[in-house]
């Protein structure tokens, strides 16, 4: 098994760079299948969420040609193949899988998917938009049934303001006849980014980043280029490690209006924040200040950045409390800080941290992709050498995540450990 070696307290100095989105990529690589002809995705990341859709779309019979971050997808032969289980479970956006699938060519068979165990995740608004849009869809035996006759236009209030649910019914409707209207839609920018995709495909979608979004259903969509946005979540994981172990840390390729509600945080607990057009400086800070965290839906605070921000509240004078709204259970990180001596403790749906305590290298287990960043952080300023398990979690979502880090001074590498090595909860 492969395992990350950090040895902590190295000065961390110069530019690292912020890959492609990875909640874009994983959206947008599917919608490919709308297209009658090639679309070709520039500055995907390298990650193991991609590959594994380019080999889902392999599976429906697309042809796909991935080098230096750019897919190009040829889906004009693809079928509706079922897509039972295997590669669907490997990751959660397999289910916009099912929105193009079903928009395409109406009906689709897919096992239900993967991704990050933060407790419950259910689809139930997936479901109802695609219901609402025509489709009859059961569960049988794990896997999920969506047929129909012809999908027509409906008007959609999402009960919560779901990404996935967001995007899947756009995906759904785009070839839809008549027009969908999505109330209380997410807003995220990587719903942005997909609709941009779709309207330069031919669709015709309004209002993607707001609350309503309005969909116009069109006969067919044609291939384009699309250039992924930035990956905010990477971003922010990059500016708390700088906050929390830089020497002065430019964080390269990054919207600064994405990251708003973090860089707010960042400057309530005393640290510098200077902010250029796609880059963003961090100096070595000093004398952080506990703060409160609630994560909310964009722009609130994003809950996938919860779990490494819990790492540099470790770190600041007082105590602290992160509230984690969106998931309430996703608080696996805490119990691997306490190995690695931190005073900290989850009460009901919050984490409460105490500062500010020097960290000890452990040996300690990424339950999930965003506990393993924090993992990795935490290593990166504890004392000694800590060993972080299950990182094939991690390369679900951090491109070339080794060489970016050592490329701004990190002592880390990537070593295979024999099984029985591997600790168990
Ligand atoms: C691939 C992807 O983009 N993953 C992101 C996406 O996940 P994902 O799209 O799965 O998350 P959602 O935005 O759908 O979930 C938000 C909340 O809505 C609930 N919910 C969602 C759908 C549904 O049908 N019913 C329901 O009750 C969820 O349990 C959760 O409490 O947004 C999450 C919230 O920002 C992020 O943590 C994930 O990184
Ligand atoms: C929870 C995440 O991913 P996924 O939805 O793909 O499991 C994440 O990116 O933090």
């Amino acid at each position: 098994m492969d395992v990350y070696k950090i040895t902590g307290g190295k000065p961390l100095k110069g530019t690292i760079k912020v890959s492609g989105a990875k909640n874009s990529a994983v959206a947008l690589i599917p919608a490919s299948i709308l297209a009658d002809s090639p679309v070709t995705i520039e500055g995907l990341p390298e990650i193991s969420d991609v590959l594994t859709l380019q080999a889902l779309l392999e599976d429906i019979g697309g042809k796909v040609d991935f080098n230096a971050g750019k897919m190009i997808i040829d889906p004009t032969e693809m079928i509706a193949m079922p897509l039972p289980n295997g590669n669907v479970k490997k990751l959660r956006a397999s289910y916009y899988m099912m929105g193009a699938i079903l928009g395409r060519f109406k009906n689709a068979v897919i096992g239900l998917p993967g991704g990050c165990h933060l407790g419950p995740r259910p689809i139930d608004q997936h479901i109802k938009g695609f219901e609402a849009l025509g489709a009859k869809v059961t569960n049988e035996h794990g896997a999920i049934y969506l047929r129909a006759e012809e999908l027509r236009g409906a008007k959609i209030y999402l009960d919560v303001a779901s990404v996935g649910a967001t995007i899947n019914i756009m995906l759904a409707a785009v070839l839809a006849k008549g027009r969908t209207t999505i109330e209380n839609a997410a807003k995220e920018p990587e719903i942005i980014d997909v609709a941009t995709l779709l309207s330069n495909m031919g669709a015709e979608i309004k209002g993607a980043g707001t609350n309503v979004i309005r969909i116009e259903g069109v006969d067919k969509l044609h291939g384009t280029k699309h250039t992924i946005i930035p990956d905010r979540i990477e971003a922010g994981t990059f500016m708390i490690m700088a906050a929390v172990a830089g020497d002065g840390i430019t964080i390269d390729n990054v919207i600064p209006f994405h990251v708003e509600a973090l860089t707010a945080k960042l400057r309530e607990m005393g640290i510098d924040i200077v902010e250029g057009e796609e880059q963003i400086f961090i100096p070595k800070s000093r004398n952080l200040q506990a703060v409160d965290v609630k994560t909310l839906v964009y722009p609130g605070f994003p809950t996938d950045l919860q779990q490494p921000f819990s790492v540099l509240l470790t770190q600041a004078t007082g105590s602290s409390v992160i509230t984690d709204t969106i998931y309430p259970a996703r608080f696996k990180q805490i119990d691997e800080l306490r190995r690695m001596n931190a005073d900290a403790r989850v009460e009901g749906r919050s984490a409460i941290l105490a500062g500010s305590t020097p960290l000890q290298a452990a040996t300690v287990r990424a339950s999930d992709l965003r506990a393993g960043a924090a993992l990795v952080i935490a290593g990166l300023i504890a004392d000694g050498v800590t060993e972080v398990q299950e990182i094939q979690h991690i390369e679900r979502g951090y491109s070339s995540l080794i060489e970016k880090l050592r490329g701004i001074g990190a002592d880390i590498q990537k070593v295979t450990i024999p099984e029985e090595a591997v600790v168990n909860e």
